[in-house]
């Protein structure tokens, strides 16, 4: 046997590790007659008001009630499982949503149903919250007791992967291309621009709640401190020459609850306000929380973002997300590939810290009791209560973001 035969027979046996990867998402409409029921299941058990809803409607319903999101998980499904077949890894990527069809309590369901017991989570969110991590561990956790396979299937999830180099890489090619395209648009005399990285606002007691309790975060906020580190890693990457006179700081979208009810601030469309009273003389807008362009990037910032910015009059661009950038596909990969025993697996490197993110939760992070409820709900992929979580992402207890 040729060493290459060899290699990717014991490549082959290592990936029996996991029956399968599943994608998993936050789902959308793919018609008119969805979309309320999406939102339905969207706002669940959460104090979302009807004028909000209506409005969110509208957003979907002048694309035809068709979600971009959808689309690009069949896409990146496709790429995923490619890019670990050419790594040796034959392991089927299943997709599955919180919100919509594919459900995820169907697609575990019908994976017990083919003999699978051993499933990996790749959730198309980098960040840790309620909604970007906990919620998909929950879903997971509720599925199996709907279906009373719990202890019969095990679920494992990927890690939060805000500091791959391959999530942050297309931040760094979008921002650099955006600012040559506004200056270009400027002319000469150019002046400064303002740089705007933009995730999903959630209520600060999510906020807060995000990361285990008993770490140490910037703004208290694991979730705010994640995307300072990678904004700061991308503005980095670029160098002062190339990005030149500018601003920047990280904003806010998509805010849905309540007004009574506090979410993170600024609002993206206020600090455009804001910036072009300063007398910026142009905007970039970088969809640093979002790891494809689906509505809350077509609709919150293409459409009504883009819109403020014409109306203040500030050339405006807004960069891509990650989608299925190699670079990206890659980066999920590696993830994957660091799970499955045996493997040489690459290394696992932050490009923002010392140190990555956790497998494995602590059943304190990102802790979010729904209304009604008398706790939290079943959930995957959590160490048990009462063992210690690994001191900090360098080892020292504390988060150093380099
Ligand atoms: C942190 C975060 C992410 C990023 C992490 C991740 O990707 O998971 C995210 C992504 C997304 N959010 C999306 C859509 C919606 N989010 C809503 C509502 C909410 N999002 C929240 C947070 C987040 N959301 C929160 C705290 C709420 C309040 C209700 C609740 O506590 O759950 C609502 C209800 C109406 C509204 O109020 O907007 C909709 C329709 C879509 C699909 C877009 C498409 O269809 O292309 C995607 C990818
Ligand atoms: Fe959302």
């Amino acid at each position: 046997m040729t060493v290459e035969n060899a290699l990717s027979r014991a490549r082959a046996h290592a990936s029996e590790d996991y029956d399968a990867v599943i994608l998993s998402s936050f789902g959308g409409p793919e018609g008119q007659e969805d979309v309320i029921p999406f939102l339905r299941n969207v706002t669940r058990g959460r104090g979302i008001p009807d004028e909000r809803l209506e409005e969110v409607a509208g957003h979907y319903r002048a694309n035809g009630g068709v979600s971009p999101i959808n689309e690009q998980n069949r896409a990146l499904r496709a790429a995923l499982e490619a890019e670990l077949l050419g790594r040796g890894l034959h392991v089927p990527v299943l997709w599955a949503n919180r919100n919509w069809a594919p459900y995820v309590a169907d697609v575990v369901r019908e994976s017990h149903a083919r003999g699978m017991r051993r499933l990996l989570v790749v959730a198309t969110s980098a960040y840790s919250s309620y909604s970007g991590c906990r919620q998909y561990r929950e879903d997971y956790g509720v599925a199996l007791e709907e279906l009373g396979l719990t202890g019969q299937v095990q679920v494992d999830k990927v890690r939060q992967y805000f500091d791959a180099e391959g999530f942050v890489q297309p931040f760094v090619e979008g921002l650099r291309q955006g600012l040559a395209e506004v200056r270009g648009r400027l002319g000469a005399g150019d002046g400064r621009i303002a740089i705007l990285f933009s995730t999903h606002s959630i209520p600060l007691t999510d906020a807060e709640a995000s990361g285990p309790a008993r770490m140490d975060f910037e703004e208290d906020s694991a979730y705010v401190a994640q995307h300072l580190a990678v904004a700061r890693t991308v503005l980095e990457r670029i160098g002062p020459e190339e990005l030149g006179e500018h601003t920047w700081d990280l904003v806010y979208q998509s805010r849905s609850g309540p007004p009574e009810v506090p979410w993170l601030e600024p609002d993206v469309n206020d600090a455009l306000e804001e910036v072009a009273a300063r007398g910026v003389a142009g905007a970039v807008i970088v969809p640093l929380g979002f790891v494809s362009d689906h509505m809350e990037v077509k609709w919150d910032l293409d459409t009504e973002a883009l819109q403020t910015c014409e109306r203040l009059g500030l050339p405006a661009v807004r960069t891509p997300t990650a989608g299925t950038h190699p670079a990206f596909v890659s980066a999920l990969a590696d993830l994957v590939e660091q799970r499955v025993a045996g493997r040489d697996a690459p290394p696992r490197v932050s490009a923002c810290a010392s140190g990555t993110w956790f497998d494995d939760c602590a059943p304190d992070c990102c802790v979010k009791v729904l209304r009604g409820a008398t706790g939290p709900r079943p959930t995957v992929a959590q160490r048990p209560e009462g063992e210690p979580i690994p001191a900090g992402l360098d080892g020292s207890g504390e988060l150093r973001w380099v």
